[in-house]
């Protein structure tokens, strides 16, 4: 390897295997710091190939005059800070070419756009003469393409629109402050077979001018099976010509190669807008049963196929996703109920988890990895999987009221039982409204490719579940970067109580409350519990219909002072705190009429255990009494009082212990 800027910082694509677990030790250390304070089980580390792991990469591409050359940007420290698009890039690695490259060949979770983005980035740019000093080179280089004048921004804008004009600046832009280019020539941390393809097809970018002709970008896919595919990116527009010299290209690469090293090859090449194949624009991995000699691929013992499509995402450590695939699948071994899945792309682990569950309902936001999902679960013959293209953030929506959406027809609430949660979010983590659902789940498992999002999401949940298992899974060797995986489940003493309220909730959810555009207008002293209007509470869930977290308080207040009133269950207040008991029974009905859980107290059955004399029914029915006339002084319609009962009768077991 040779740099064009100097000597290349060590760990530009290369490999130490002599550092790797003094560096696996440190992260492991880094992971335990995140956590501290929390009651961690032994976290289990799997480590991974110390060479040759990564299954895809991606470069630019360097023309100089008949020579080509791949280079990577390394950040420049004198500028480095990480603000932008290196930090937006996905959970690969910071040495390596898909996570340091800037703007337009930075990866992120689906590759289809920012190679697209890439290509019209780069197309937007070198249609400007007048910016490009020698339009063969890529266009957002520093040295060769100096930053556009805000005159040449205006008419780059007239030309190509204002958003390829943004990206061409912001790439340019950002790469000049902070990376500086370096030659690569070889890059072992990638597969043996992207090792030997970089060769080759250097050499024929060198000798066809065709291929090389504007190209600026080459991305590298393999897999474990033996498959390929290349994508080239140009900056201009791909016809026939083109179209035969790539067929040719694929020929000549698959003849060096040989079958042994390669099975199937395909070259797509991408322009702005355009997008062409020769001959698809995927590749297959294969898992192999137990039994046959093969290193890494053996799921739970049998084999499972995955279509990953250019672009789209796929774990990028083939021998490490194997671990990743078994230990949720071990871990969630014995599991009751059904799962549900957020982040699912292709089906990576929602295949080999159905095995563990009746039902499994996944979602994925990203076009490409939702049809590739759709493929595998058909190949793989998995008939208990319901898929949805949605964002995390439209399913937590409809989650919260289980609601109905087209994407989700079909799906029954009532005849699910999604005890389970699955997610693997990208490296940003969780969105407020998903972490929140995390509470609703006896057990979640959280795939991560960034331990500080993961521990930040996982305090949320502390006080009501506890991390019985959890893994470290070396991705990306080399890098700081480590994927995690952690097991919660409820706390037992939670368990207890939460057990009928879930069921409340979720009932209390799915009825259609479009009867309360009828509700009964109601006084204004009860103000605080009159929602806004009635169409905006139309389909409200409980908590909502009565006012929302501040009307529960003023209604325990009334509640407390009728039952402290109430001959047949004053006695049981008599040495309470008052103030901690009402505090604690606003947290509580909060989170049972549907809404955040604070609630910090006993279980129900712990919380009235030591009442003497006992509690019998006719106490629990003097406590409804009073639930319900505070309800009514308070204006709230019937039907929300039907409901807010149908929850307090949920808790009627535990509180006298039948
Ligand atoms: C780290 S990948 C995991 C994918 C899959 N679990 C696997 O192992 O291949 C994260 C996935 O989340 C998807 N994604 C990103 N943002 C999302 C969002 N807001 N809602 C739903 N999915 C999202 C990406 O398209 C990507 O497929």
């Amino acid at each position: 390897m040779a740099g064009e800027t100097g000597p290349p910082e060590a760990g530009t694509g290369q490999v130490f295997p002599e550092q790797y677990d003094q560096q696996l030790q440190a992260k492991l250390a880094h992971v335990r710091e995140l956590f501290a304070g929390q009651q961690l089980p032994e976290i289990e580390v799997f480590r991974s190939s110390p060479e040759h792991f990564r299954m895809r990469t991606e470069f630019r591409v360097w023309l100089q005059q008949d020579e080509a050359y791949y280079v990577m940007f390394e950040k420049n420290e004198r500028n480095g800070s990480d603000d932008g698009a290196a930090g937006q890039a996905d959970e690969a690695q910071p040495i390596s070419s898909d996570t340091e490259q800037p703007a337009a060949a930075a990866a992120t979770e689906d590759n289809t756009e920012t190679t697209a983005a890439a290509a019209d980035a780069g197309a937007a740019a070198a249609a400007d003469e007048g910016a490009a000093s020698d339009a063969s080179q890529p266009a957002a280089d520093a040295e060769q393409q100096p930053k556009l004048s805000s005159k040449q921004r205006r008419k780059l804008q007239r030309k190509r629109g204002k958003k390829a004009a943004k990206a061409a600046a912001a790439a340019d832009d950002a790469k000049t402050r902070r990376f500086n280019r370096v030659r690569i020539d070889e890059f072992p941390v990638a597969s043996q077979l992207i090792c030997e393809l970089m060769v080759l097809l250097r050499k024929e970018l060198i000798a066809h001018p065709v291929l090389r002709d504007k190209v600026f970008q080459a991305n590298f896919h393999s897999t474990l099976s033996k498959q390929a595919m290349v994508t080239l990116v140009y900056r201009r527009p791909l016809d026939d010509v083109w179209q035969e010299a790539a067929r040719a290209l694929r020929s000549r690469l698959l003849k060096a190669l040989g079958p042994e090293a390669c099975s199937q090859l395909h070259i797509v090449g991408r322009s702005r807008k355009q997008k062409l194949c020769v001959d698809a624009d995927h590749v297959f991995e294969r898992m192999e049963v137990a039994g046959r000699s093969y290193e890494y691929m053996q799921v739970a013992g049998r084999s499972y196929e995955y279509m990953q499509v250019e672009g789209a995402f796929s774990q990028p450590n083939g021998g490490v996703c194997q671990h990743m695939l078994n230990w949720a699948v071990e871990s969630t071994k014995g599991s009751s109920g059904d799962l549900l899945e957020l982040y699912c792309g292709n089906g990576n682990f929602t295949i080999p988890l159905a095995q563990n569950f009746k039902q499994v309902v996944a979602t994925e936001v990203s076009k490409a990895s939702v049809a590739a999902a759709r493929h595998n679960i058909a190949a793989n013959a998995a008939d208990n999987i319901f898929l949805a293209r949605m964002s995390s953030e439209e399913f937590t929506e409809t989650w919260k009221v289980k609601g109905t959406r087209n994407r989700l027809a079909g799906l029954d609430w009532e005849q699910l039982s999604l005890d389970t949660l699955f997610v693997d979010p990208p490296r940003a983590g969780l969105d407020p409204a998903t972490e929140q659902m995390l509470q609703d789940f006896e057990q979640v498992v959280y795939i991560s490719c960034n331990p500080e999002t993961l521990a930040k999401n996982l305090r949320s949940v502390a006080h009501s579940h506890d991390i019985v298992r959890m893994a470290v899974f070396d991705q990306f060797p080399y890098t700081e970067h480590i994927e995690a995986g952690v097991v919660i489940r409820r706390k037992p003493s939670a368990a207890a109580q939460f057990t009928g309220i879930n069921q409340a909730r979720t009932m209390l959810a799915s009825m259609r409350t479009s009867r309360l555009a009828a509700a009964p207008a109601r006084p204004n002293r009860v103000a605080i519990l009159v929602p806004k209007a009635a169409a905006e509470v139309k389909q409200a869930p409980l908590l909502q219909r009565l006012g929302g977290p501040d009307a529960i308080k003023a209604a325990v207040d009334i509640f407390y002072g009728k039952v402290l009133a109430d001959d047949r269950i004053k006695h049981y207040f008599e040495s309470t705190d008052m103030v901690k008991q009402r505090a604690h029974q606003a947290a509580f009905m909060t989170y049972a009429f549907g809404g955040e859980n604070k609630y910090a107290g006993k279980d129900m059955a712990a919380a009235h255990r030591h009442l003497i004399p006992h509690l019998t029914e006719e106490h629990f029915n003097a406590v409804v009494d009073n639930f319900v006339a505070t309800l009514q002084e308070l204006g709230v319609p019937q039907e929300d009082i039907d409901d807010a009962c149908a929850v307090v009768a949920t808790t009627k077991d535990a509180v006298l212990a039948e």
